[in-house]
């Protein structure tokens, strides 16, 4: 009796699955993962998400409550959740990330990769502003130039 209220499960179209059952569905034909309780099927999601589809596959059939919120999600990406939810699940050790090791240290790794990714990412996006700039500026500067050339050739005419 104890150990099956101990059981971490997740309610599917009325059936209840044990979150054993949700870590089965971690591949990228076949995605779930836990966000704050709930459980999304995001498998026709993953190829679109914004962020890439290997951060998605990292949290496949895991508790992915903490990387979503590391992100600051927008009130965008909250609302995209609900078409991929499928039930509720029981917050529990089972249904957190498996680490093997030391799971402080794996822990600490994952943060930091995923650290590293944001600021890459933040690298990328800088970049493409910088040289989006750049380009604005030289097209700005050829018109000006060809302002100037009109003008003296009009002047030089009359
Ligand atoms: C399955 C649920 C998820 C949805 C619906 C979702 C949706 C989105 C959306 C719409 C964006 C664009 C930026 C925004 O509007 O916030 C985004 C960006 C991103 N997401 Fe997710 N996301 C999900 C899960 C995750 C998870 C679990 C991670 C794990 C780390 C993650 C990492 C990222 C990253 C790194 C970006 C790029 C941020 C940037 O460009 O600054 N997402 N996501």
């Amino acid at each position: 009796m104890a150990a099956e209220a101990l059981r971490p499960k997740c309610t599917l179209g009325g059936r209840t699955l044990l979150a054993l059952e949700i870590r089965k569905h971690s591949s990228p034909n076949d995605l779930w993962m836990t966000i704050h309780g709930k459980v999304y099927d995001v498998t026709n999601f993953a190829t679109e998400h914004p962020g890439g589809v290997e951060v998605l596959l990292d949290c496949g059939g895991v508790d992915a409550s903490e990387a979503f919120d590391d992100v600051a999600h927008s009130d965008l990406a909250h609302e995209m959740l609900e078409p991929y939810f499928i039930g509720y699940a029981e917050l529990s050790k089972e249904s957190r990330p498996v680490v093997t090791g030391d799971p402080e240290k794996a822990g600490t790794r994952k943060v930091l990769k995923r650290q590293e990714m944001m600021k890459e990412l933040r690298r990328q996006r800088t970049a493409v502003l910088v040289l989006t700039g750049v380009a604005f500026l030289c097209v700005l500067v050829v018109m000006v130039l060809q302002k100037i050339q009109w003008l003296s050739l009009v002047r030089a005419g009359t």
